[in-house]
Formats: C-alpha cells, structure tokens, sequence
C-alpha cells in the first residue's frame, strides 16, 4: 500500500490518471463500493506494476526438492536450498520494457503479463507453484478498496519543502528506507461522506 502510494505521488499524471477513472466509475460524490472494483482497470494496472517493482518478498520462501532434479543443462542436488530472486527476475530487461520505469499501460496493453497465479515466470509477486500465496483473492480485492478509496476520498500530497525518496531497504521484505509520509486533503464536499 505503501509503495502504491509512493509511486502515485512519484507519478502525479499517473494519480491523475487514476483519479479520473474513479470519477468516471464511482462518480464524484459517491462513495468507493465493492461492486465498482472489478471496473477499474487502471487502479489494478497501477497495483501490478507496483508489485513488479517492490515485490513483497523479494526472494519468496526458499524451496528445497527431495529429489535430485535436473532442468535443462542445470542439476539442483537433492536437499540443496533455492532461491528465486523474483525482484530481478520483474525488472529482466529480456522480458520488460524499460523494466525500472513506472509503466502500468503495460498491463492494459498485454493482460497475460499480469496473471498472478504463477504462470508466468517473470511476474511472481504471489509466488508459483503448491506454496503459492493462498490470499490472492483477497489480496487483490483488498488493495483495490483501499486505495480506490484513498484515492478517491482525499486529494494526497507530500509535505512542503520535502522530497519523495523511493530506495529500498534491504530484507525478507521490501520496505522503504524512508517511511512515506503523505497529507490528506478531504476531496467530498460533504463531511457525512467520512463517517
Ligand atoms: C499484497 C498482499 C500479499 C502478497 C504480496 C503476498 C505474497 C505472498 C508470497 C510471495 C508468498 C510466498 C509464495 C511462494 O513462496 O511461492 C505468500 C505466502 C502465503 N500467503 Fe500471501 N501475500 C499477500 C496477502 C496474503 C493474504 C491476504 C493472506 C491470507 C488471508 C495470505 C496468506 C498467505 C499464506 C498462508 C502463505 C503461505 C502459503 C504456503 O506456504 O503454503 N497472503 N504470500
């Protein structure tokens, strides 16, 4: 959520882009329901490629064969530990364009490279195979409210005089070196709509 906010106020025609499908699909003063979700396909272009580039768990879980397996001219001995670095695997310059650019329209324009379900090796941010995340669904539906109502709600700035600064800090998980910190400017002309 973090990192879809960042990128967003990295990207203010990007944000403007979003917001104004939200306008479209939700209309100006009505509030974010679960039905409208599934309309909105920008938001969820945006959310891919922010998984693309800041992936939860940059190596995912470390997996270990019980038997000794041979895949194509590779040979990985029974027991020995292994580890996909999907966080360079999402920004391979074979399989994206312009990997470290913040391009959700590569979503819109090729559905098949967002597939979350593990089928397509250079977009893992759920994982692959029997360990594969278990939460997609919710995942997915959950990030889409939350920030389609972020969004749509207030108008988000970073504080005055201050810089937005993306690095990463190094971990199991992919966090920020410097926590975001964004202002809230109510965008409903009605208080009633934030009880
Ligand atoms: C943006 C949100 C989420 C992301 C990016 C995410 C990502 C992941 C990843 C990468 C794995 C490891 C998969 C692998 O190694 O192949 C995983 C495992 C798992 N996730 Fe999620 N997850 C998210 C939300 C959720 C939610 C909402 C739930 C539950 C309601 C959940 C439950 C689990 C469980 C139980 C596992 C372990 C599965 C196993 O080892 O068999 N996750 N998740």
């Amino acid at each position: 959520m973090e990192w879809i906010m960042a990128e967003l106020l990295q990207h203010p025609e990007i944000m403007e882009k979003a917001c104004k499908e939200l306008e479209e699909v939700v209309g100006k003063d009505n509030i974010v329901e679960e039905f409208h979700i599934s309309k909105l396909h920008y938001l969820d272009a945006i959310i891919k490629e922010t998984l693309r580039l800041h992936p939860a768990t940059p190596l995912l879980a470390p997996r270990s064969p019980c038997i000794t397996q041979t895949i194509s001219e590779y040979t990985i001995p029974k027991g020995s530990r292994v580890i996909f670095n999907i966080w360079a695997m999402q920004r391979d310059p074979v399989a994206w364009e312009n990997p470290l650019e913040f391009q959700p329209e590569r979503f819109l324009r090729d559905a098949e490279k967002g597939d979350y379900q593990g089928n397509n090796y250079n977009f893992l941010p759920f994982g692959s195979g029997r360990r594969i995340c278990p939460g997609i669904p919710l995942a997915e539906k959950m990030l889409l409210y939350v920030v389609s109502t972020l969004l749509h709600s207030f108008e988000w700035n970073i504080p005055h005089g201050t810089t937005l600064d993306l690095s990463e800090k190094f971990g199991l998980v992919t966090k920020m070196q410097e926590p975001l910190i964004a202002i809230p400017i109510a965008k409903y002309s009605s208080p009633e709509h934030y009880l």
